[in-house]
C-alpha cells in the first residue's frame, strides 16, 4: 500500500533524509520514532506529499504518488498534522465537518452531517459540537481534529491515514484511545502511519517501527526487532532497561535514572 524507496531530501546544503526504504501493507499500523531532528516529520510530509522535490521513490496503492491529483488522494487518504493552525473562530462542529470537503461539492449531505457527528461522538468530543473551536483546550483540540481527520476516510473502505505526534497534549487515558482509534481503521484494513515519541506506545499498538537517526534509517522491523537497549543508546543516547508488558507481547522501555550524573541506581539514592 505505501512503498518508500531509497527516498533522500535535502534543504540547500544539508541532507535531512539519506537512502529512506519501508513499506508499509493494508491493515499494518506503522510508527515512526526518532530523536527530535531525526526527520520523522519530513519523511511524512514526503509521503503526504506536503514536500515534493526529492530522490528515489513513493507509492501509494502501487502507483506514483506524484500521479494522483489532490482530489483522488483526499478521498482515500487523510493526514493528522502536528500543528494545529486552526485561527478562524469556527464551531467545532463546522471543523469536523470540513474533513466531509472531498465527499461533498456544494452542500454537505444528511450523510456528511451523520458522520460528522458520529465522529465527534467516537472521539468524545459531541458535547462539544457548539464551542468555538480555539475556546477548546490543547487536547480537546487535538481530538476534534481526529474526529475531522476520521469523518474523511469514515465511509472509504481502505486508504491510508497519517498521524503526526497525534498523542501531543493528550491525557493517558486519551493518548491510548487514541491510538486505538487509529487501531481500528487498521482492522478495517487501512494502513496507519504514525509518528511517535513514546517507545511504549509505538511498542504496543505499531506493528512495524521505523527507526530514524540523523535521516537514515537505523532499524525497521516489529517493535521487538528494533526496540532494544542498544539502538535506544544510539538514537537516543539513553541507557534504558527492557522489560516484558505484563499483558502483551511487547517489550516496554525505563530509561535508567541518573545516568548523566554518577549513574547510580535510583534506589541507591539518599
Ligand atoms: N525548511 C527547513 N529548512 C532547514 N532545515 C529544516 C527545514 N525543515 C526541517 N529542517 C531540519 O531538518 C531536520 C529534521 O526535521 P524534522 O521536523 O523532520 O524532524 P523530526 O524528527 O520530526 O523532529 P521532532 O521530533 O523534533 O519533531 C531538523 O534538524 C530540522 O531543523
Amino acid at each position: 500500500m505505501l512503498d518508500v524507496r531509497n527516498i533522500s531530501y535535502r534543504i540547500r546544503n544539508r541532507k535531512l533524509l539519506d537512502g529512506v526504504s519501508f513499506q508499509a501493507k493494508p491493515g499494518e499500523m506503522l510508527a515512526i520514532v526518532g530523536a527530535n531532528g531525526a526527520g520523522k516529520s519530513t519523511l511524512l510530509k514526503l509521503c503526504t506529499r506536503e514536500l515534493i522535490k526529492f530522490t528515489g521513490e513513493i507509492q501509494l496503492f502501487n502507483k506514483q504518488i506524484n500521479t494522483y491529483s489532490d482530489k483522488d488522494l483526499s478521498l482515500f487518504r487523510a493526514v493528522l498534522p502536528q500543528q494545529n493552525s486552526v485561527v478562524f473562530p469556527f464551531l467545532v462542529s463546522e471543523l469536523v465537518l470540513m474533513g466531509r470537503y472531498p465527499h461533498f461539492e456544494f452542500h454537505p449531505s444528511e450523510q456528511d452531517y451523520a458522520i460528522a457527528e458520529m465522529a465527534l461522538k467516537k472521539v468524545g468530543m459531541w458535547e462539544f459540537a457548539s464551542r468555538i473551536f480555539t475556546t477548546l483546550s490543547g487536547g480537546e483540540q487535538q481530538r476534534v481534529q481526529l474526529a475531522r481527520v476520521l469523518a474523511q476516510i469514515w465511509d472509504v473502505e481502505q486508504g491510508i491515514l497519517f498521524l503526526d505526534e497525534p498523542t501531543t497534549g493528550l491525557d493517558l487515558l486519551h493518548q491510548h484511545q487514541m491510538l486505538e482509534l487509529a487501531h481500528e481503521f487498521t482492522q478495517k484494513g487501512f494502513c496507519v502511519v504514525v509518528i511517535l515519541h513514546d517507545l511504549n506506545l509505538a511498542a504496543q499498538y505499531a506493528d512495524q517501527i521505523v527507526m530514524l537517526r540523523a535521516g537514515q534509517i537505523e532499524a525497521v522491523g516489529t517493535p521487538r526487532d528494533v526496540i532494544t537497549e542498544a539502538t535506544i543508546k544510539r538514537v537516543f543516547n539513553l541507557n534504558v532497561w527492557l522489560i516484558e508488558h505484563p499483558e502483551m507481547d511487547c517489550p516496554m522501555v525505563i530509561p535508567q535514572h541518573r545516568q548523566f550524573t554518577d549513574n547510580q541506581p535510583l534506589t541507591n539514592r539518599k
